[in-house]
């Protein structure tokens, strides 16, 4: 099956000569949740802004849905849903005007089920009514999204979907991705959050600087990139690294009383086993043993500070 999303050779030069994407290739499959991770100013707005039809591309090809973003555009567009990251607010309109409005602009008949649906899923069907002045920011945000799937788009697009959301808000957003998600809907968010992604996603790609440095699985990622830590509780403090630890991954904590060894995840455990026997030979005792692994966030900020 063709991916949803085929993005080749994508550059981006805006007009003042700045390259903000240099490059840019970049598949995803149907039905897949994507995270794109990059630090401010990497370049994910321009991408999701072309990918959508709002920003020119300089060179390369993208198609959305299998279709042509420049020379088919009105049928690429028509596939996607953008939630983007600004809220366009102050409106008289009401939340049903907004959304219905909203559908039409894609040349679809009106589908009254379809709208009640989607406000009903997004608990907004009691502010059917309201004016979008007069609804929360939380409640806005929800209206951004119902906005986006008014047209039953194939793909979406969420902009730093949970900014500024409390937590009960991000989790039912969450829960309405991996619904949406069931149905075959194709996912793009990017997200400051890093837990975001690493709930949500499927696979996560980290852009910097213009360039995709890293596509993958998420899991793999976690368990290639990710370290683990034992930290070793000792029954009594030692000063320092004892000789025979020396050239092992060991570091003491100031108190004398933690030995804590860092090892990479993949990496099979016959070093933690040669510890254990070392401070048993050297007569260290220790009274508890904790494991940790690195979390996604320590992975990417270690791969955006390269
Ligand atoms: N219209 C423009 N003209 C010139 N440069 C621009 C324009 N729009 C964006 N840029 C530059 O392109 C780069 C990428 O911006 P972009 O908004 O895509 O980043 P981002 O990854 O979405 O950042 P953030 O996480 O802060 O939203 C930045 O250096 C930005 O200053």
């Amino acid at each position: 099956m063709q991916p949803d999303i085929s993005v080749k050779h994508l550059n981006k030069v805006y007009a003042d000569g700045f390259r903000a994407l240099n490059d840019i290739n970049l598949d995803i499959e149907r039905g897949e949740i994507f995270a794109l991770l990059g630090p401010n100013g990497a370049g994910k707005t321009t991408l999701i802004s072309i990918i959508c039809g709002i920003a020119n591309i300089s060179s390369g090809e993208v198609k959305a849905a299998g279709y042509d973003i420049v020379k088919d555009y009105r049928k690429a567009r028509e596939s996607i849903g953008l939630v983007p990251q600004e809220l366009h607010t102050d409106s008289f309109e009401t939340v049903w005007g907004a959304v219905s409005f909203s559908r039409g602009l894609f040349g679809k008949p009106p589908a009254p089920d379809h709208i009640e649906k989607i406000l009903k899923e997004l608990s907004l069907w009691d502010k059917r009514n309201n004016r979008i002045m007069s609804l929360s920011g939380g409640m806005k945000r929800r209206l951004m999204i119902a906005k986006a799937l008014s047209h039953e788009p194939q793909i979406l697009f969420l902009d730093e979907p949970t900014a500024g959301v409390d937590v009960e808000l991000r989790r039912d957003m969450w829960d309405m991705v991996r619904k949406l998600r069931e149905k075959g809907v194709t996912i793009i968010l990017t997200t400051h959050y890093i837990e975001e992604a690493e709930e949500m996603a499927d696979r996560i790609g980290v852009i910097r600087q213009g360039e995709i440095i890293l596509v993958e699985d998420k899991a793999q990622l976690m368990s290639k990139l990710g370290k683990k830590e034992l930290r070793l509780h000792l029954q009594h403090p030692l000063e320092t690294i004892p000789r025979q630890l020396a050239l092992e991954p060991v570091e003491l904590s100031k108190d004398g009383y933690e030995l804590i060894y860092t090892f990479d995840s993949q990496q099979e455990q016959a070093g933690v086993a040669r510890l254990l026997r070392t401070l048993g030979d050297l007569d260290i005792e220790y009274r508890d043993i904790q494991t940790r692994e690195s979390s996604l966030e320590e992975i990417f900020v270690g791969l955006v500070n390269e």
